[in-house]
């Protein structure tokens, strides 16, 4: 199982300070969606430019025109890129036929999904690279996690891998091993911590 750490923080000079941190301990970086609110494109440049070497996720959430959007992630420098689940299906193939012309891997974010079991058979044919569960802070703020909505999507795809993500702490990683997935997303649960780079370690040792 690889980690992705989701860097939601609202400076790109904090993202590259915690990737310096906690980078032998994690798999993917994701430059989520509050910098890409903040700083756009150009702050996943300059930390491309300052890490040239490691795996970069732009949390981009596409909705629409995805071709256009997720060329301009890879232009710069992200590895994979994202598109929501309740896309519509010619945007979801068409994100997942310019990362694949570009040597690059789509992730589709099934936030908001409500017929998971059918969206995620529908997306497995459409050959994404990665599906994931995700329990939004909105309802991460109402208790909810994402293992129940994970284990429908784990039933229901045949190739395409699998990720989980949602307020997952160090105390849930027995849960997430028993569920399986190809990807464990990990935000707060490394970032808000006194020490992300034990924490981080912490979580690569207990997932091995
Ligand atoms: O995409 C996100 C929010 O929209 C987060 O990156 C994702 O939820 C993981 O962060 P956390 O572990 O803090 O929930």
């Amino acid at each position: 199982m690889k980690i992705q750490l989701a860097i939601d923080l609202e400076d790109v000079d904090g993202a590259i300070q915690l990737i310096d941190k906690t980078k032998d301990s994690i798999d993917i970086f994701e430059y989520g969606t509050p910098l890409v609110i903040n700083f756009g494109l150009e702050g996943l440049a300059k930390i491309r430019k300052q890490f040239p070497d490691i795996t970069l996720l732009a949390d981009l959430k596409i909705m629409d025109v995805a071709s256009y959007e997720v060329d301009q992630a890879f232009k710069y420098g992200a590895d994979i890129t994202t598109i929501l689940g309740v896309a519509e299906d010619q945007s979801i193939k068409d994100a997942v036929k310019a990362a694949h012309d570009a040597g690059k891997e789509i992730l589709v974010d099934m936030i908001g999904v409500t017929d998971v079991a059918k969206r995620a058979r529908e997306i497995d044919a459409m050959g994404a690279d990665y599906i994931g569960t995700h329990t939004g802070y909105d309802l991460q703020a109402k208790g909810e996690t994402p293992f129940a909505t994970f284990a429908k999507i784990k039933e229901n795809v045949t190739h395409t891998k699998t990720a989980i993500a949602g307020g997952i702490k160090l105390d849930n990683v027995d849960e997430v091993k028993a569920a399986d997935p190809d990807l464990l997303i990990v935000g707060g649960g490394i970032a808000t911590t006194d020490d992300p780079a034990k924490t981080a370690a912490e979580f690569k040792a207990k997932l091995k």
